[in-house]
């Protein structure tokens, strides 16, 4: 044994990557977590409304994605957590797990009932604390705390009184056995903090002396002898390499962006891309990098005719879940979000006092890529999700835009309504409105699917139903980058939920 070895490295410390670790403790074996960003102690992570002013910053990984050619080649901004906690210390603390038949179909695609919604559910009740307790939806004493909403903003309520006006129906928990309709978001709160899954899971077990964590630590690639996995290569900012070695196996946790960029460097991935930036090919594996797709949304402003209170919550009180023109699916295919403050969109003006209804999709059709920039770690790699490449994601997208146009021209508004300014009475057309997509669409932040799990016969699998890695011993990923598909919910507690079942599968239960 190497005296800097463990049994197991764990690199990221986000959302799954904080209950590996946690669970790998519990049972009682040594783990090193390595993450690139520093520790949680900024204030403003633990604000339920702080996370607007993290986007951007040096928790912040910052990347744009390549210019999207059916979007007016724009580069859409893409914040992912660098910090403890990962993309759980910033993002906006909605807990929503998504439809039974998401997993069901993760179930199809690796053949192995263990990802189906009746046997994921009971993985994310024993990851949860909710605020009412246990039932047959709800863990009540999990380490992620989940609470209600508290008292609601003036304008989520009238947005979820605008929304029944029209029809929808009114939800009370979008977690339980109906997700349809319009209802306040459950968060990971407790008591008004931020409850990240680094806090939750790891923050507990601190100073149990079989946890190793190293912040600040860019991991470059994963070292193979003979065909396994025995260590990573990482720097502390200077040029110098260090390593770490485990025993065991080292668990990939890197994100949708972090994961396949950390396997490429290692020389795991498609030969063709690898031999042009002069990568030795460890295994050609041509998935790594595909399916990269994402939830997409864009804001409809409205200027309000006065200041709007602060609100006590995370900024995000209140949704949707609706379906398009035509959509048969089980799951609902559109998830618009009420925010009380303008959500700026791109090339169009932001009032100084106004509120949001975002028009968002959750099962987008197109699929894209990630590619690295050049064999140089501390590059971002080129993230090309092709958005709105397939004609129904477009044709989603004006339908989620204009259910939102008939909320807000709603009389549940009319107190505080001056005047839709984006986007705007001079959209009148759906041609109008198809542009509007084009020139608007952004992220919600859910990219996925960059190292897809999936059966034997899916030569695109990156990792099998076991999340090991094909082709090496003793690595696995474990993180929003094994999703086949983006599930309808959001996907922090899907992340988390992966990481449980990751750590099962690691301790063979
Ligand atoms: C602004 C924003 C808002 C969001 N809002 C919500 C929401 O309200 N509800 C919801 O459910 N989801 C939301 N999400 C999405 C959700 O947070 C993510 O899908 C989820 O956290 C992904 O978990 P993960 O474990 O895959 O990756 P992450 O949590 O991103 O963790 C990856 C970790 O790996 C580290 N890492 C990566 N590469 C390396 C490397 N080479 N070396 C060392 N460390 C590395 C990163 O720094 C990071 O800490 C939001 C995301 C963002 C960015």
């Amino acid at each position: 044994m190497s005296t800097n070895s463990t049994d197991y490295i764990v690199v990221g410390a986000g959302s799954a990557g904080s209950v590996i670790a946690r669970r790998l403790l519990d049972a009682g074996h040594t783990v090193h977590v390595i993450e690139a960003g520093p520790v949680d102690t900024d204030p403003a992570i633990h604000s339920p409304q702080g996370w607007p002013t993290l986007l951007g910053g040096s928790q912040d990984w910052g990347l744009f994605t390549t210019p999207q050619k059916h979007a007016n080649d724009r580069r859409i901004f893409w914040p992912r957590g660098r910090v403890l906690g990962g993309s759980s210390s910033l993002n906006g603390m909605i807990y929503v797990r998504g439809h039974s038949s998401d997993y069901d179909g993760w179930a199809a695609a690796t053949g192995d009932t263990g990802w189906s919604w009746e046997n994921v559910l009971p993985l994310f009740k024993r990851s949860e604390s909710h605020e009412l307790g246990a039932n047959e939806f709800h863990g009540g004493d999990g380490p992620l705390p989940v609470s209600i909403m508290g008292t609601p903003h003036p304008l989520a309520a009238a947005f979820v009184d605008a929304a029944v006006e029209h029809g929808h129906k009114l939800i009370d928990d979008f977690n339980a056995d109906e997700m349809v309709g319009a209802g306040y978001n459950h968060t990971t709160t407790r008591d008004g903090e931020r409850m990240s899954a680094w806090k939750s899971f790891v923050g507990p077990v601190l100073d149990n002396p079989d946890l190793t964590v190293t912040t600040g630590a860019l991991v470059h690639k994963v070292v193979v002898e003979n065909g396994r996995a025995v260590g990573i290569e990482y720097s502390l900012g200077g040029f110098e390499l260090e390593r770490a070695f485990a025993d065991r196996e080292v668990i990939l946790c890197g994100g949708a962006l972090g994961s396949p960029k950390a396997l490429l460097l290692s020389g795991i991935g498609p030969s063709a891309h690898l031999g042009e930036l002069g990568i030795d090919t460890v295994v050609d594996l041509p998935g790594v990098g595909e399916n990269l797709h994402d939830h997409l949304l864009l804001s409809n402003i409205y200027e309000s005719l006065e200041p709007l209170a602060a609100g006590t919550n995370n900024l995000l009180e209140a949704q949707l879940y609706a379906r398009s023109n035509g959509w048969a699916g089980a799951a609902p295919d559109l998830q618009p979000l009420f925010m009380h403050i303008p959500y700026p969109a791109d090339g169009y003006p932001v009032p100084e006092n106004g509120y949001t209804i975002a028009p968002g999709i959750v099962a987008p059709r197109s699929r894209g890529t990630l590619r690295l920039a050049s064999s140089d770690p501390s590059e971002l790699p080129l993230a090309d999700p092709n958005i709105l490449a397939d004609p129904y994601d477009l044709e989603a997208m004006v339908d989620a835009v204009e259910i939102c146009r008939e909320i807000g021209a709603s009389d549940a508004f009319a107190p505080w309504r001056k005047a839709e300014v984006v986007p705007g009475p001079s959209a009148r057309t759906r041609d109008d409105l198809r542009a509007y997509v084009r020139q608007t669409a952004g992220t919600y932040h859910h990219q996925v699917g960059t190292c897809k799990m999936g059966a034997e016969s899916d030569v695109d699998a990156v990792v099998g139903a076991d999340l090991r890695v094909r082709g090496i011993e003793g690595l696995r990923v474990a993180d929003a980058s094994i999703m086949p598909a983006v599930p309808s919910g959001n996907t922090n507690a899907p992340s988390i939920m992966v990481g449980e079942r990751a750590s099962d599968l690691i301790l063979g239960r």
